[in-house]
């Protein structure tokens, strides 16, 4: 199978996007570790597949995969690069979009200067709904880890995270203390594992640990789970700058049940073609 593939970032959180529209692409676990491997594919943190959407409303449908091969519900950086893959690509006009992922459905607007604004929807906090094994939601948990108690928030944007808070990121135990919890028991899906540090009411700095990945140079549900949790906590205002290794997210959100909306830049690299 000949595929046409474009290399894309959000923030250094790479894709490979594939349009499924205009070619037959049949992907399997397999295909999609081949494609994002980094010495014998093309490389990246998730293979994003366009298609045609199956809900009515939506216009389009687009399908999320980790780097290990497994299928995700929702990526906030891919979003971006979604929203413009499928313009360059010129499958739609539209600055406007309504697209469907495995989490749901999400709103996105294109601005004049090509940064994206998405609506994330309503963050998730019921423990069983995240998943996440707890009697009782609360904002923060005990989370017991190879001897040790670490405080964490569970947050869903549709996929899975927890959060840490640390006093300083640079020197934050992202490699050991990151795939320790992305594959703990009390998290069934596994989880994504961020570490902020709030440095005032609008500015946090985040590393996350992705699962399914590594730690990446940027996660954009990661920056709205992060925005939740610290203001669950009491520790930031509604408005935060995000400063993540690979740039800044603007994340807006005021209340339980409200969205979060993320805006932030959509970067194109290169276009290319693969024998998968
Ligand atoms: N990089 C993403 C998140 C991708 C999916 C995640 N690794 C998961 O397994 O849930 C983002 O920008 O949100």
């Amino acid at each position: 199978m000949r595929l046409r593939f474009t290399k894309m970032h959000g923030l250094g959180n790479d894709f490979v996007m594939l349009d499924g529209i205009s070619q037959r692409i049949k992907l399997s676990p397999d295909k999609i570790r081949r494609l994002a491997d980094r010495h014998l594919g093309v490389g990246c943190d998730q293979v994003l597949l366009v298609e045609a959407p199956r809900n009515p409303e939506a216009d389009f449908r687009y399908r999320i995969f980790n780097a290990d091969g497994s299928e995700v519900e929702n990526c906030g950086n891919g979003a971006r690069c979604f929203a413009r893959f499928v313009r360059e690509r010129r499958l739609t006009g539209k600055r406007s979009l309504l697209v469907e992922t495995a989490g749901g459905l999400l709103q996105l607007n294109i601005a004049d200067n090509d940064r994206v604004s998405v609506d994330m929807g309503a963050p998730i906090l019921e423990p069983a709904e995240i998943p996440f094994e707890a009697d009782l939601r609360a904002e923060t948990y005990p989370l017991e880890v190879e001897g040790e108690t670490y405080i964490v928030g569970a947050v869903s944007m549709g996929n899975p995270h927890a959060v840490l808070l640390v006093d300083d990121v640079d020197s934050a135990p992202v490699a050991t203390l990151g795939p320790a919890i992305e594959s703990h028991p009390r998290f069934p899906n596994r989880v994504n594992v961020g570490f902020m540090q709030v440095q005032s009411r609008d500015r946090i700095r985040l590393r996350v640990f992705e699962r399914g990945v590594g730690e990446t140079r940027a996660c954009g549900t990661g920056a709205c789970a992060a925005m939740v949790s610290a203001r669950l906590r009491e520790l930031v205002d509604d408005t935060v700058t995000v400063v993540l290794p690979g740039g800044e997210l603007t994340i807006h959100w005021s209340a339980p049940g409200e969205p979060v909306t993320m805006t932030g830049p959509a970067t194109t690299v290169f276009q290319g073609q693969i024998l998968l």
